[in-house]
């Protein structure tokens, strides 16, 4: 068996350049590798709201082959955990007044769903304020030191990724691209930021938002997804029925 001392220089500079463009990734993160991972996301006024619903979709989701979840919510995020051993993106939604970030906003709420069992956990990454201040790289180092999972950050624009990735972001994700007022007009994939992101950061590229159709999925994996998370195009049967709704013709 040859060693990386027996190799001749030009081989080993290969390899080297190798393993800079394909690290080593944690299991966890390396199990979502194209991959779809399913959102599984049900606010309250959904008849599918609440834990018993979003274990089901996640066991039924899995059954399809996703390789992993999202899940908003410590109680959810427990049930989800309790019917898959597959990794878990753990995110607590908390709309605070006079504040645009929800999605895991601070520390505590970080904590309180990798208590219940998330692998990683996804935080607003993006330029706006955070309730309580805090820094995204305090918070990135203090979820990494003191919970011991990954971070994902879900960002609205490719310098956000690239600024998640320098705090120490260990995945990032096009969550909120469209959704904060200086990306509103923004196309949904965002197939071009997923492209800017994946020849910029060392950090796997997740595509998310605005997934509906197979084309889309091939799309954001061509510009160099990692992987790529579904929400209402799979989990959503009130946003599904409206768009098939939506296409009949000649309707009242
Ligand atoms: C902006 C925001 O709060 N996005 C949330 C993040 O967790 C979810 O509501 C989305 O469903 C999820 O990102 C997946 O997206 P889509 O449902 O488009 O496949």
């Amino acid at each position: 068996m040859s060693t990386r001392s027996e190799v001749s220089p030009g081989t080993q500079s290969q390899l080297l350049r190798w393993e800079e463009q394909t690290p080593t990734l944690p299991p966890r993160v390396e199990a979502l590798r194209n991959g779809i991972i399913v959102s599984c996301q049900a606010s309250p006024e959904s008849p599918l709201h609440g834990p018993r619903f979003m274990a089901a979709m996640a066991q039924a989701a899995e059954m399809g082959g996703a390789v992993g979840f999202r899940v908003n919510g410590p109680d959810d995020v427990s049930a989800v955990r309790a019917v898959t051993a597959r990794p878990i993106i753990g995110i607590h939604k908390r709309p605070q007044p006079g504040f645009e970030v929800y999605i895991t906003p601070d520390f505590g709420s970080a904590a309180a769903v990798v208590r219940a069992g998330a692998d990683i956990v996804a935080v607003d990454a993006t330029q706006r304020p955070r309730p309580g201040a805090e820094r995204l790289e305090d918070l990135i180092r203090r979820i990494h030191e003191e919970l011991g999972v990954m971070v994902m950050a879900d960002i609205a624009t490719v310098e956000e990724g690239v600024r998640a990735v320098d705090a120490g972001a260990d995945l990032v994700a096009t969550t909120l691209v469209g959704f904060t007022p200086y990306t509103r007009d923004e196309p949904k994939p965002a197939v071009h930021v997923v492209r800017a992101l994946a020849g910029r950061v060392k950090a796997p590229v997740i595509a998310e938002g605005g997934i509906w159709t197979v084309e889309d999925v091939r799309a954001v994996f061509d510009a160099g997804a990692f992987a790529a998370v579904i929400g209402s195009a799979i989990t959503a049967p009130q946003l599904i029925t409206q768009r098939f709704v939506g296409a009949v013709p000649n309707r009242p």
